[in-house]
């Protein structure tokens, strides 16, 4: 029977949220049951950016990023925290993790004061329990709870998987009820070339400035596995010749920092080691050209 049909199937999206080193990406991985999460610092706009979904019986859980907190060593830049709230004002789910391990809670004080700015239901999770003994666990409920109206307060070890899978019953019960908001093949199709597109789109805009058009103008050409190397040839398109050279740069220095970067960063996702080749080509016109359409997904 397809589950999704039955009324009682769950969908959303669910925004992590925490200090850096929380465990976020662990968890991730955790729930993803692959090496996928992307830790970049973007530091702006993409709002609803897909770190992995997470599909099971009776549920599609979407996780989002939330920039500027996400990986932020600023943290304590409440303009930052700002920026990261309203990313989170388009999330069903807050899931707030804390290290229970982190000697002072302050900058998840700071969080919480925020989080009281928005009306979504967050559940807390008390990360790295393995660390700690129990005592300290439920004197942290405890003070965790007089805190904030938190949804659940749940203590896991993102690495030891203690507890993650109890975490997300607790995310998939404040979902609304409807069916897949993504097809449940998407995870592993659309994700890896699309991470691999951001990572090169973000690095192309960290080292030149240059803002690279949303996933339309990277273009993933190839992406074969080789024993035990994943090979990925990759298009930069730019509308310019003069684009073409800040981003070749002297001697390909550019050309070759942004491959180093993105391909460390794409190791990082996928576990695997990488050989990306870059090419960048001047695509005049692309907006009009059907065939170069149909490649940019349109
Ligand atoms: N012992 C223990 N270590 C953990 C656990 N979860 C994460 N870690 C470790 O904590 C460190 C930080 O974990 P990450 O998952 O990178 O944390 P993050 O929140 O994504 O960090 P940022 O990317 O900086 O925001 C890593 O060394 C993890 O291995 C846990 O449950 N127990």
């Amino acid at each position: 029977m397809n589950k999704e049909n039955e009324t009682n199937f769950r969908s959303g999206f669910a925004g992590i949220i925490g200090a850096p080193n929380a465990g976020k990406s662990t968890l991730l991985n955790q729930v993803l049951g692959q090496k996928i999460s992307i830790t970049s610092k973007k530091p702006q706009t993409t709002r609803d950016r897909i770190l992995g979904i997470v599909n099971t019986v009776s549920s599609q859980i979407v996780f989002v990023d939330t920039p500027g907190i996400h990986k932020s060593t600023t943290l304590l830049n409440r303009r930052i925290v700002d920026q990261a709230l309203l990313a989170l004002e388009d999330v069903d789910v807050i899931l707030f993790m804390v290290d229970v391990a982190a000697r002072n809670y302050s900058a998840e004080k700071l969080i919480i004061s925020q989080l009281k700015k928005t009306s979504k239901p967050v559940v807390l999770a008390l990360n790295k329990i393995d660390l700690v003994d129990k005592g300290l666990v439920y004197r942290l409920v405890e003070e965790f709870r007089k805190l904030h109206d938190f949804k659940a307060v749940i203590p896991v070890s993102a690495i030891k998987d203690i507890q993650v899978k109890n975490l997300l019953e607790e995310v998939e019960s404040l979902l609304a009820k409807g069916p897949r908001l993504f097809p449940e093949e998407t995870f592993t199709d659309v994700s890896e070339k699309f991470m691999v597109k951001e990572i090169i789109r973000e690095k192309v805009f960290r080292l030149t400035g240059m803002e690279i058009p949303y996933s339309s103008a990277v273009t993933v050409d190839s992406f074969k596995m080789e024993k035990k190397l994943i090979v990925i040839h990759a298009s930069i398109h730019v509308v310019r010749d003069s684009q073409k050279g800040i981003i070749i740069g002297k001697k390909g220095s550019m050309l070759s920092k942004i491959g180093s970067k993105a391909r460390k960063d794409i190791e990082k996702m996928t576990g695997q080691k990488v050989l990306l080749k870059l090419f960048v080509k001047v695509t005049k016109n692309w907006v009009d050209n059907g065939r170069m359409l149909n490649e940019f997904g349109y």
